[in-house]
């Protein structure tokens, strides 16, 4: 149903961000410190301004293009060229393998092949319901309410709703344990980094780094057992589905492998990223109580109009939005890489064979000369009349072209309905004198958990 786009007139307000040099930082930093933790630590003002940078990491050379019209060349109009770099698939393969986010060429093409029916539109719709329960059931928990984690429950909700919709709700996905594993894998990739541009041997060396190891090492045996008990049968979910498809497409051996791997695949991008999503909408709201306030007007209407139809999300514009200004100021996946095969050139500059193109959306979302005021946290440029004229590429939460993310709709539809039934029943305000602050290499989370004052709404 189409609904009226109602501007809204909002206070200005300007989320945190990281300090901000005048110079260029060294390469050096991007080894040891904040910025080998933080991807989105230790830029200068100039890298919102430019449109190209180049670097020396470690003798590979890495560019940096920041205007749109080198994006779409990147990640469209010669996507052929630029694929998923040596380096990333040396550190994600302990995890993910060569499952679709981290594979190139005919095998990538045969798995997007395999899953894209899954995520079609009228395929999400069918997941509706999975939204809705674990929403409620995350909910359920928080009683009379008081200081509450909010980026921990966010991830428990999106791991409830990608093991119900894609694991028949397989508890081995939900449980503490596999939290905590994950939290520590994705934190060893720090270490894994900076090795693999040493050109180390991955062998864990911090507590840390041992901890990530042991967190990869028990999701890849628990996702194997999950794998194998849908070949013994008596399953029909989206992963027996997906083990048939493979087994028919590939040699049993890579089947196999592959089977896993897609496993972990979309078990991991297919929750962390939406839980950021929905722990950074939270802050941002918490932060503008009146834009909460409208927010939760607009959610309650939506739901009363309609609670298990899933054309709500088509029934909150305002919601709508808050998540893609939610995803320009903090977009789940703060950088995106490629490593071209041929030469080639991006506007001035020269590739090379082998050169490392890193696409960076925490830069080009806040570019001076892309937007207006770009700090700022503004949900009314996301109306029609403001949207026009902005260039396709300077906006890519989920990046873009054929590798666009597959989970695009159901990560939107999820965030859109998971927040509309915590708006309608809950208040969210910030924790007086706590800072919140982004972290990560990968996802871009808050650093230490997203404590909030949460209370019921009357
Ligand atoms: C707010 C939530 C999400 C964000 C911000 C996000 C972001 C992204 C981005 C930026 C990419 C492109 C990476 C690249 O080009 O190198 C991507 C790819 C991918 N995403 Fe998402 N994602 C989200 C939710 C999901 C969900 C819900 C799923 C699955 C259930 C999913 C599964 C994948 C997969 C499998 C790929 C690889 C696609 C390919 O290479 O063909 N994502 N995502």
């Amino acid at each position: 149903m189409a609904t009226v786009e109602k501007p809204l007139a909002a206070a200005r307000y300007v989320p945190p961000h990281p300090p901000r040099g005048e110079g260029p930082v060294p390469v050096w930093r991007g080894l040891i410190g904040e910025r080998a933790r933080t991807a989105v630590y230790g830029w200068s003002e100039r890298a919102f301004e430019t449109w190209h940078m180049e670097r020396n990491v470690l003798g590979i050379r890495v560019h940096i293009p920041l205007h749109p019209d080198a994006v779409q060349h990147v990640l469209l109009d010669n996507a052929a060229n630029y694929v998923k770099p040596d380096m990333v698939k040396k550190i994600l393969a302990p995890t993910i393998g060569r499952g679709l986010l981290s594979s190139d060429g005919a095998d990538w093409r045969e798995q997007r092949r395999i899953v894209a029916a899954r995520f079609a539109p009228a395929a999400v719709d069918t997941l509706f319901p999975a939204f809705v329960g674990a929403a409620r059931g995350t909910a359920a928990h928080w009683g009379r309410g008081g200081t509450i984690d909010m980026a921990e429950q966010a991830t428990a909700t999106t791991m409830r709703v990608i093991s119900d919709s894609l694991f028949a709700g397989d508890a081995r996905l939900t449980s503490k344990a596999a939290i905590d594993h994950i939290a520590a894998a994705i934190d060893g990739v720090a270490e894994a980094r900076v090795q693999v541009l040493l050109g180390l041997p991955l062998f864990p060396m911090t507590p840390k780094g041992r901890r990530g190891r042991r967190g990869q090492i028990y999701l890849r045996k628990t996702l194997a057992a999950v794998v194998e008990d849908r070949r013994r049968g008596g399953y029909d979910d989206f992963l027996s589905r997906m083990i048939e498809a493979l087994d028919a497409q590939f040699p049993p051996e890579e089947a196999r492998a592959l089977a896993v791997d897609n496993a972990a695949t979309f078990y991991l991008a297919g929750h962390e990223t939406t839980a950021n999503a929905l722990a950074w909408a939270l802050f941002l709201l918490s932060e503008q109580p009146d834009l909460q306030q409208a927010a939760a007007a607009e959610a309650r209407e939506a739901l009363a109009t309609g609670e298990g139809d899933p054309g709500l999300p088509g029934r909150l514009p305002l919601l709508r939005r808050i998540l893609d200004e939610t995803l320009r100021l903090y977009p789940s996946a703060p950088r995106i890489d490629r490593q071209a095969v041929a030469a080639d050139r991006l506007g001035e500059h020269d590739v090379r064979p082998g050169d490392i193109v890193s696409l960076w959306p925490w830069l080009i979302h806040r570019h001076r000369l892309l937007w207006e005021d770009p700090d700022a946290f503004d949900a009314d440029r996301w109306t029609e009349a403001r949207s026009a004229g902005r260039h396709r590429f300077q906006y890519l939460p989920f990046g873009g072209g054929p590798r666009v993310c597959v989970g695009m709709r159901m990560a939107v539809s999820e965030a859109l309905t998971v927040l509309s039934h915590w708006l309608t029943a809950w208040r969210f305000a910030p924790v007086p004198g706590r800072e919140v602050r982004a972290s990560g290499l990968v996802t871009l989370r808050p650093a230490g958990g997203l404590p909030l004052r949460v209370t019921p709404r009357d």
